[in-house]
């Protein structure tokens, strides 16, 4: 596999994705002096810890344990993290290395921005969703009951560390949860890989080796490009937030861990191409092609029953890209086109919702 870097001139990283990774010497790790630790959650810690131990060729590295699931990506948490880092004695020279999906990535991410004012960390991503989004671009943090990721920093990893072997393990609905991301970068920027995905669906819910691989470079290479123009959302970051802000206020409102991130953001992807439509920005058979592409796919696309459009409108006003009382979205002129829209009308988005569940 080729190595891809994210160009952020002195905090260059890289990306390694090769299929074994975790059964061989992580040469970069095993060779550096730092003390490490492993944080990782409760179903992949038994997993693969030990392993990660033996690749840096250190048996007795220290884990930090949780219990899994969004509900735990929490202050709380974040805080006994932290603690135990302190107990360890861990200095500013010490590593983390997060073992496992996005809530480890962002939480252990975030641990290590803040403690002693900001420490190394490394990804070692263990779902789909991981690979292709999460654990590059240094985006971290934690939920709070009021909204998603209210609280975090960027902190860029030193380094990711893919092998896509250990997805054999991760259950059916992560799986398909983390395609709605791969899908995400050929609905926004690559109308191309949008109808290779289509070509290749089956394929790639069986797993398939290659073409696994394919879709996490090419959705890995995705988001290393628009990190290195726009480290921090200034500007065409925000792309990668489409779907994010009718998802996460789905996520919050349904009590974290009802739907996955992954089906919240393909809710959230059909609502934006669906209202895109009817502002006239869209056609609908593009809409038609996402809906289709999500449900083959196994992910859902309705606004689920028994949420108020005014709730769902107000939890979207928390969203980080909301300035000065106006709602910003993403927003869509079709396939491999999204754009970022400044000033949304919240009359006609809660119209559009209320219409959305009365149709449910
Ligand atoms: N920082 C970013 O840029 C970014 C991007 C996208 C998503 N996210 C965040 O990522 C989180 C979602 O991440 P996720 O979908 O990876 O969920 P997750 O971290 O909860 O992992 C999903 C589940 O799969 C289990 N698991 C992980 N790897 C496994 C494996 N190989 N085998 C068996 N079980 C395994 C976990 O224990 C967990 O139960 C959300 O909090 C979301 O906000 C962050
Ligand atoms: O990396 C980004 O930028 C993204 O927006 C990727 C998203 O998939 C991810 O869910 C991210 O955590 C959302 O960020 P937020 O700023 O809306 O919390
Ligand atoms: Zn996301």
């Amino acid at each position: 596999m080729p190595e891809l870097h994210v160009e952020l001139a002195a905090r260059r990283y890289p990306i390694h994705i090769e299929s074994g990774l975790l059964r061989r010497r992580i040469a970069a790790l095993a060779q550096a002096p730092e003390r490490m630790l492993i944080v990782t959650d409760d179903n992949v810690g038994p997993l693969y810890a030990d392993a990660l131990k033996q690749a840096i060729g250190r048996p007795d590295c220290p884990v930090w344990r949780m219990p899994a699931g969004e509900a735990e990506k929490t202050l709380a948490r974040f805080g006994e993290l932290l603690e135990h880092m302190a107990e360890r004695g861990l200095t500013r020279d010490a590593r983390v290395l997060a073992l496992g999906g996005g809530v480890i990535g962002d939480l252990a991410g975030f641990a290590a921005a803040c403690y002693m004012r900001g420490i190394a960390f490394v990804q070692i991503p263990t779902t789909l969703l991981a690979m292709v989004d999460s654990s590059v671009g240094g985006k971290t943090a934690v939920d709070l009951p009021a909204g998603k990721n209210l609280v975090g920093a960027f902190h860029q990893p030193q380094a990711v560390y893919i092998d896509p072997d250990v997805l054999a393990t991760l259950p059916e609905r992560e799986f398909r949860a983390g395609l709605a991301e791969v899908l995400k970068y050929g609905a926004i920027a690559d109308a191309r890989f949008f109808g290779w995905l289509e070509d290749n669906a089956e394929a790639l819910l069986a797993r398939d080796a290659a073409e696994l691989e394919g879709a996490i470079l090419l959705s890995c290479r995705h988001k290393a490009d628009i990190v290195a123009r726009d480290e921090t959302e200034q500007g065409d970051r925000a792309l990668l937030n489409f779907g994010h802000t009718f998802g996460h206020a789905l996520e919050v409102l349904l009590d974290y861990g009802t739907l996955l991130h992954g089906e919240a953001v393909a809710i959230g992807m059909q609502l934006a191409a669906d209202f895109s439509v009817e502002l006239g920005h869209a056609d609908i058979g593009d809409s038609q092609r996402l809906r289709a592409l999500l449900n083959r796919f196994g992910l859902p696309t309705a606004l689920p029953t028994g949420l108020g459009a005014d709730a769902v409108v107000a939890k979207m006003r928390l969203d980080k890209k909301a300035a000065a009382g106006r709602l910003r979205l993403i927003l869509w002129r079709g396939v491999g086109k999204a754009f970022i829209a400044g000033d949304v009308d919240a009359g006609a988005l809660t119209a559009f919702l209320a219409a959305q569940s009365a149709g449910n």
